[in-house]
């Protein structure tokens, strides 16, 4: 990609959307594109051809979805799956219309079936039933996913679909209910050391920075206490969800970021394509191929907090899928391996949620 190349990444604020933009940036990228929320609803179609009209971008990275964890996925079911389709729709169809040279789009692990061999290869996709709470959103990534597969195979363009495993870094989600389990245990855990220490200074100021349902820092104390409970935060010991027992694999946003834009640069769809009459499968797990349990990981999380009180596990709660480790042999073979580790993450991550 040229460096003044015109570069329209959606989604720029987000976790991993704003990654992308600095890594685009450091790597001396001067003509990026972006559009918040508020001003372009990738929902909206018409906008979205507008803005293409206007921008005429020539690469484009689709960073843009409707996200969230386990609970979000298993309750917002329709919004999962109409939204990343519309988005999907919108943005993929508009770069096909308007020629663009290149476009990645995100996908996410959770496309391979519940029960795929261990780690998970590309060829897994398509082969077994996925796993139900997160369904909905997996079925629009696999669509997204075949998409770019159609278009490169029916007009011979250029957009490379990429499954990222689970994600955690700076502009995380920490929203107690619908954000994912590392930005989630993070807060609880911050927050039960908070009340375990008696700390109201660092507790209000977290309400402040984000209000849970109303209670903000400058709510009554009682109010605070009884809402921290409903989330399993209490004065002497965190609850956190499941049983702690699932593994899961967990690659640092930015190092995501570099991933994708290394992919811009380096991979085109004829790279891998192979010599198959049946195409298929193309598509590049992006993660770190080890894994780690959520009990293990909230261990880690807690020393790190310096957080002293009991961490409970309420099995009523969702486990979800108890495995999902991706396969990385072929992102590795196309020259491209991660280097920070869950240890070292979650220290960076706290570090920057306290700054
Ligand atoms: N986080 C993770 O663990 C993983 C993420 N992924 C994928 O990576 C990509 C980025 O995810 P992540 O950065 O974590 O998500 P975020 O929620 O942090 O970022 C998504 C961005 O998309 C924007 N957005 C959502 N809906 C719309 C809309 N209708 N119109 C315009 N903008 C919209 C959001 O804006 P706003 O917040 O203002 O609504 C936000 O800036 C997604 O495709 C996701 O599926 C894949 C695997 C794991
Ligand atoms: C990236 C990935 O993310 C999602 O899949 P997920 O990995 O199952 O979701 P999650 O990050 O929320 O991790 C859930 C695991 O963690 C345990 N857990 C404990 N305590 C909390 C907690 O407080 N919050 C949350 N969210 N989980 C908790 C919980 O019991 C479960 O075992 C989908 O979007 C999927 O489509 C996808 O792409």
């Amino acid at each position: 990609m040229d460096k003044n190349a015109k570069i329209y990444v959606a989604g720029h604020r987000g976790l991993v959307g704003s990654a992308i933009w600095n890594n685009l940036k450091a790597k001396g990228y001067t003509n990026l594109v972006g559009r918040t929320h508020r001003e372009l609803d990738l929902l909206d179609g018409a906008a979205v051809k507008a803005f293409f009209d206007a921008e005429q971008p020539e690469y484009v990275i689709l960073a843009a979805a409707k996200v969230g964890g386990i609970m979000a996925n298993n309750v917002y079911r329709a919004d999962f799956i109409a939204d990343n389709l519309q988005i999907q729709q919108h943005v993929i169809g508009e770069s096909f219309r308007h020629g663009v040279k290149k476009l990645l789009f995100l996908g996410s692990t959770c496309i391979y079936p519940r029960d795929a061999a261990q780690p998970m290869k590309e060829e897994a996709l398509l082969t077994g039933p996925l796993e139900y709470t997160n369904e909905p959103y997996a079925i629009a990534k696999i669509a997204g996913l075949k998409m770019c597969e159609s278009y490169n195979l029916q007009y011979g363009t250029n957009y490379i679909a990429v499954m990222p495993t689970n994600l955690y870094g700076p502009n995380d989600n920490f929203d107690l209910e619908k954000s994912h389990v590392l930005p989630a245990m993070i807060r609880k855990i911050h927050l039960g050391h908070c009340l375990l220490q008696g700390d109201w200074t660092a507790l209000r100021k977290d309400l402040d920075h984000l209000p849970v349902e109303g209670v903000s820092g400058q709510s009554d104390q009682c109010d605070i206490l009884d809402k921290l409970a409903k989330y399993g935060i209490h004065d002497s010991f965190v609850e956190l969800w499941g049983t702690g027992k699932p593994l899961r694999e967990f690659l640092w946003s930015e190092e995501m970021a570099d991933a994708s834009v290394f992919i811009m640069e380096k991979v085109d769809f004829a790279d891998l394509k192979g010599p198959n009459p049946e195409v298929r499968n193309c598509h590049i797990n992006i993660g770190t191929g080890k894994e780690i349990s959520i009990g293990e990981a909230a261990q880690l999380i807690a020393q790190r907090v310096g957080y002293k009180g009991e961490i409970r596990f309420n099995a009523d709660k969702p486990d979800g899928t108890m495995r999902k480790l991706t396969d990385v042999s072929k992102l590795n073979a196309l020259g491209w391996r991660h280097q920070i580790e869950i240890q070292e993450g979650i220290d960076k991550m706290y570090s920057w949620y306290i700054s």
